[in-house]
């Protein structure tokens, strides 16, 4: 069995007065890509900030290879645990080097300027992200999907043992889509966990092989993508019809309401 990266027990949060995620229970394992699915308003972006830190459970508790995510400071975080939020910020005037750059933070001590191993690993990351042709453009001058690809590198630069990712395919064209999913197979092939919250089902099941699924603020179905795409209970959790199948195709969801449905 694989080892548990990510060990989430009864955890609930509360923003303002709702109860958003309501003790949720999940192991997601690690070196493996995982993928948060569910409709909007589901609680994906709530538990990907929960993992990630950045939100402390009112009941339960979230795990990391054993350490609780809300023991770690800020800086340890850092280290293990690289985070692509859902929105890019905007209005930063910085350059997509510099924005990159950002990522290294983690590994530079205080007061101290970039190694040449800081310039390397921008470097590497600008490139898997098909952006060394824009290192020095600014970030407001990019498109949406190619300010989506800085975020990603940001992160890939980084280089924690953790990715999480919200919505990472939001703006991407369908090549890079595909590549930041071959990316992050790569990635975890070579040990890291990573968890992206994805809207297409698809995409998820053909190259996740981890797949959680949630509704309401809880977790619905955790596993591989056969225990998890059931028609039925994909339709019931997004109120819509749908059809699953897989070939020599791989994996195809699509709806499967009739025309006047
Ligand atoms: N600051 C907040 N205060 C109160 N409720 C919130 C707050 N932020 C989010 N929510 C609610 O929490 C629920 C879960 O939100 P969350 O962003 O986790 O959903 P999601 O599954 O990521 O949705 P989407 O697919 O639309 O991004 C939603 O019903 C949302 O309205």
């Amino acid at each position: 069995m694989a080892d548990t990266a990510f060990e989430v027990h009864a955890a609930s949060v509360r923003l303002g007065a709702r109860e958003v995620l309501s003790s949720v229970s999940l192991a997601l394992p690690a070196g493996q890509l995982c993928a948060l699915l569910g409709p909007n308003g589901a609680g994906k972006t709530t538990l990907l900030r929960l993992l990630a830190g950045l939100l402390s459970p009112a009941a339960g508790d979230v795990r990391l290879f054993g350490e609780p995510v809300h023991g770690m400071t800020g800086a340890e975080r850092a280290r293990r645990i690289a985070y692509v939020p859902q929105h890019v910020p905007a209005g930063l005037p910085l350059t997509v080097a510099e924005f990159v750059m950002l990522g290294r933070i983690p590994h530079l001590g205080p007061f101290s300027r970039p190694k040449p191993a800081d310039r390397a690993a921008v470097g590497e990351v600008l490139e898997q992200c098909e952006l060394q042709a824009m290192a020095d453009k600014r970030l407001d001058a990019l498109s949406g999907g190619e300010r989506q690809r800085a975020a990603i590198a940001r992160a890939l630069a980084q280089q924690a043992p953790v990715l999480l990712l919200d919505e990472p395919t939001n703006h991407l064209d369908l090549r890079q889509q595909y590549r930041l999913q071959r990316l992050l197979q790569r990635l975890a092939a070579a040990g890291h966990t990573i968890v992206e919250v994805l809207h297409d089902l698809t995409l998820a099941a053909n190259h996740a092989s981890c797949l959680a699924l949630m509704d309401g603020g809880q977790l619905v179905a955790c596993g591989s993508a056969v225990s998890v795409l059931d028609a039925p209970r994909l339709s019931r959790v997004y109120g819509w019809p749908l059809a699953v199948g897989c070939g020599e195709a791989g994996w195809q969801l699509a709806s499967a309401a009739a025309s006047n449905y």
